[in-house]
């Protein structure tokens, strides 16, 4: 609990998921609508999805980051893929009497996927629901010491599942969503953010470990996961089964997974880590934890409501984290 700061409401925003089988395929359309992501690729991703039962955790995690929230105020949740929509969840505060809200988004780092295509679902929600709420969506928070303090948390409970003679020397794998090239170079106010936000958070997590006696100077890398779109186009690299072959080769025998890039244990944690990642690993004979995100971790969960207390943030510039520039269509 602690100052709501003139909001009178806050308004979760998420990714959403689908929550039984029939949902999958209408949501994987809803995510890659105008996007150019190739047929093979959605076939293979609903498969992903279907391998654990048609539902993605992404929305049971939603609710239960909610039910440990402890903040002041009405917590209204809403979503860009699937149900509940971000316009129903704007229109049911409407409703409400709700006149400004603030927005956590469960993305922490500035991109056009993870920052500014939310600012465009926030604004087109309102849009659609005359007298909508002001809505300020909160700063991003790959920084704040309770971000950083739950995934060092649970980068050492990783690193205590290894072999004991494998903790002081396993390597620690960031990860997080490739991104087009060309999206992470326009990321941010100058560029390049998104890459560089991630790079400082590894940073601040590894100088945790560091403090709890796991090794200073313990080596790291960020590398990414779960890369989409059409194969002609550039995305960032190495992608981490490639790195896990890389570091084997190099000698490397034990490390530990680190999902930087995402708050919650969802379907690209689970499958692409869990299950991809995991199988690579089982092929070389490396041994290989994964941390858990941040998920409901208290200090994560107490981040929520210190952001709540600060003073507003200001606007993103328009020009911040720009839409990508869609490839022409391959001549028919
Ligand atoms: C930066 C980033 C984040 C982190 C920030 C954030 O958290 O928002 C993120 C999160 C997520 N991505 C998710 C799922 C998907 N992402 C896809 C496709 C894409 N992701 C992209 C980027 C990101 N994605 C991009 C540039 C594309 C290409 C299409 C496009 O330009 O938009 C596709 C299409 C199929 C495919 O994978 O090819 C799916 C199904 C889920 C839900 C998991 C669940 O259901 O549990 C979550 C949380
Ligand atoms: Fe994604």
């Amino acid at each position: 609990m602690g100052s709501t700061n003139g909001y009178d409401a806050l308004l979760v925003v998420s990714f959403g998921g689908p929550e039984k089988p029939e949902d999958v395929m209408p949501f994987l359309e809803n995510v890659v609508r105008g996007r150019g992501v190739p047929r093979e690729r959605l076939l293979e991703v609903e498969a992903h999805y279907q391998g654990f039962g048609g539902v993605s955790p992404i929305n049971r995690q939603c609710r239960d980051l909610i039910a440990a929230l402890d903040v002041d105020l009405p917590v209204y949740w809403g979503n860009r893929n699937w149900h509940p929509f971000l316009e129903d969840t704007v229109r049911r505060m409407k409703e409400d009497g709700v006149r400004k809200a603030a927005a956590f988004v469960t993305a922490a780092y500035s991109s056009y996927s993870s920052c500014r295509q939310y600012l465009d679902d926030i604004a087109r929600a309102r849009a659609a629901v005359p007298g909508a709420p002001e809505i300020v969506k909160l700063r991003h928070y790959y920084d704040h010491p309770g971000f950083i303090a739950a995934m060092a948390d649970h980068t050492r409970e990783a690193l205590g599942r290894l072999p004991e003679s494998d903790r002081d020397r396993a390597r620690l794998v960031f990860t997080a969503h490739s991104i087009p090239v060309s999206m992470a170079r326009t990321a941010g106010p100058a560029g390049g953010a998104y890459e560089a936000q991630l790079r400082r958070a590894a940073e601040l997590v590894t100088a945790q470990i560091g403090e709890a006696g796991l090794g200073e100077g313990r080596a790291w890398d960020l590398v990414w996961q779960s890369r989409s779109g059409p194969p002609q186009v550039p995305w960032l690299e190495p992608d981490v089964c490639d790195h896990l072959e890389a570091l084997y080769a190099e000698g490397v025998r034990s490390a530990v997974l680190v999902p930087i890039g995402f708050v919650s244990d969802h379907m690209e944690v689970v499958y692409d880590l869990d299950v991809e990642a995991a199988a690579t690993a089982e092929k070389l004979g490396m041994a290989l934890t994964r941390a858990s995100t941040a998920g409901t971790h208290p200090r994560f969960v107490s981040m929520v409501a210190e952001l709540l207390a600060e003073p507003e943030p200001a606007a993103c510039a328009a020009t911040c984290c720009p839409a990508p520039v869609r490839p022409a269509r391959p001549p028919a």
